[in-house]
């Protein structure tokens, strides 16, 4: 068992402090956002994740987790440091690293053993791990030996305590032999493969991996919207695509892009390092503008069929930026909507657990409904932005009853067109071919 404290117990704090608590580690997780500490003290999650509050509520009442908002308390005793604040863009796009210098100030301030070994888990571009030591360093009040390492986290919003436990690799970037050794002793729990590295090419690891990823999601974009132009189906494409082992099934689902608060920062972030260093990444740069036009294939489809939006009532299913989550940061669906209230759209949308965080951002610019079927009645058209399961649950049948002509643009794919085609419906999807009835 080892003492372990989380710097920043948000998304990826909050999962790494409970999870670190189930394999038998005494940890004390530490924020600054009091409220949520309170929350999370009550063996609440701020927010949802599956699997999450019941493993916060048993590890809390073990004794083996506990959280504050007092940086001594947190710190004083402490030996291992996990950081995972945000490191979120700036307006411009821009990494910001204000909450990593804050943490590392306060860790640096707090800290009184005679080594501490400080574990970076939060997504930090090349060369900051560097940077945090010489700033802890920098505000040490104790003679303290700090050693680094770099730990990046790999896990899915929404699958983040499958993906803890069923990790496919855990990355471990030291330049201290020993610092490494401790760290790989921790995580053997977890039972998967440790790939042990330098300091730099584990933070490297993290962003490839995130940049891949993307480009899986961009790649399949361009090829679907080949595929309608062609007359193909996208579907049936990525699976004979996907067989193939070298380039796998996971990752090639067609849709409106990718968002989320992760790949949007983290490709921008690696493009910038690449320019910072004038060694041009030309794929990714491709990637993000595919990304960022594939968001309007859905507008571009209402428009061509309805001739223009103004005025039209327009029901949006899915806020989040992903089912199984509450999070909208990056979400295509909210672009989407806002996109949609410049041209002059009335906007009702509903989601299962994001309408709380949508109010936040679009406030009264839409209106919101408590189900699908309020959503949907009467509305001229359906956009579907988020493939949770009660919508590719929801029966077809409804569309016809509850509106007069139901039209939907499906931006995830959600249902099969073998089974739409039974229906009064007209269907628009991403990379398949469009079912229009002629009735109009
Ligand atoms: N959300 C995800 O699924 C994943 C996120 N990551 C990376 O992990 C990092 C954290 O991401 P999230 O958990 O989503 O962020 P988040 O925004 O949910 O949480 C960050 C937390 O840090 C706290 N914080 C900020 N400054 C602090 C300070 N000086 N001292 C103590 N606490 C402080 C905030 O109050 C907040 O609770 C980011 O670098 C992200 O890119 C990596 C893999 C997955
Ligand atoms: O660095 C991170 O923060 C995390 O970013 C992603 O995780 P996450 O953003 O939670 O969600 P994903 O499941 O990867 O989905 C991201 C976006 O891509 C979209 N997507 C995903 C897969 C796909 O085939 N097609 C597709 O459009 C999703 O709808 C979503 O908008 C990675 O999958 C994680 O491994 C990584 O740890």
């Amino acid at each position: 068992m080892r003492n372990i404290t989380i710097v920043g117990t948000g998304h990826v704090g909050l999962v790494t402090g409970v999870t670190l608590a189930e394999i038998g580690h005494q940890v004390v997780c530490y924020d600054i956002d009091q409220k949520n500490i309170a929350l999370m003290n009550k063996g609440i999650s701020p927010f949802y994740e599956p699997d999450l509050n019941d493993l916060l509520k048993k590890n809390l009442d073990t004794g083996l987790l506990l959280f504050t908002s007092n940086p001594k308390e947190a710190l004083v005793d402490a030996e291992i440091i996990y950081i995972t604040v945000g490191t979120p863009t700036n307006e411009n796009g821009d990494i910001n690293l204000t909450y990593i210098e804050e943490a590392a100030k306060t860790i640096g301030e707090h800290v009184t053993k005679q080594e501490v070994i400080v574990v970076t888990k939060s997504t930090v571009p090349v060369g900051t791990n560097k940077l945090i030591k010489q700033l802890i360093e920098k505000n040490l009040i104790h003679a303290v030996h700090v050693e680094m390492v770099s730990n990046p986290e790999f896990l899915r919003e929404g699958a983040a305590i499958y993906d803890t436990f069923s990790a496919d690799r855990i990355v471990i970037g030291a330049d201290c032999e020993k610092a490494a050794a401790i760290i790989e002793e921790i995580n053997r729990p977890f039972d998967t493969t440790i790939v042990k590295t330098d300091i730099l090419s584990a933070e490297m690891i993290k962003y490839s991996s995130n940049a891949f990823l993307a480009t899986k999601i961009s790649f399949i974009n361009e090829i679907a919207n080949l595929c309608e132009k062609v007359g193909a189906n996208i579907e049936e494409v990525a699976y004979g695509m996907g067989l193939d082992l070298r380039i796998g099934t996971p990752f090639l689902q067609a849709g409106i892009g990718f968002g989320g608060s992760c790949f949007p920062k983290d490709t921008h972030a690696l493009l910038q390092k690449a320019t910072e260093v004038e060694q041009p990444l030309e794929i990714l740069e491709s990637v993000i503008k595919v990304n960022k036009r594939q968001r309007y294939v859905l507008i571009h489809k209402a428009k061509q069929h309805f001739g223009h939006l103004k005025n039209k009532k327009i029901a949006i299913l899915g806020l989040a930026f992903k089912p199984n989550t509450n999070d909208v940061r990056g979400s295509i669906a909210i672009d989407i909507a806002s996109e949609l209230v410049t041209e002059e759209a009335f906007v009702t949308a509903y989601d299962p657990l994001a309408l709380e965080e949508t109010k936040k951002i679009l406030g009264e610019k839409i209106h919101y409904a408590q189900s699908i079927e309020e959503a949907i009645t009467n509305t001229d058209m359906v956009f579907i932005t988020t493939d949770w399961d009660e919508v590719k649950e929801f029966s077809l049948e409804k569309y016809e009853k509850l509106m007069h002509n139901p039209v939907i643009f499906d931006g995830r794919n959600c249902y099969p067109l073998k089974v739409v085609s039974k229906y009064n419906l007209d269907y628009y999807s991403v990379g398949r071919p469009a079912i229009v009835k002629t009735k109009k």
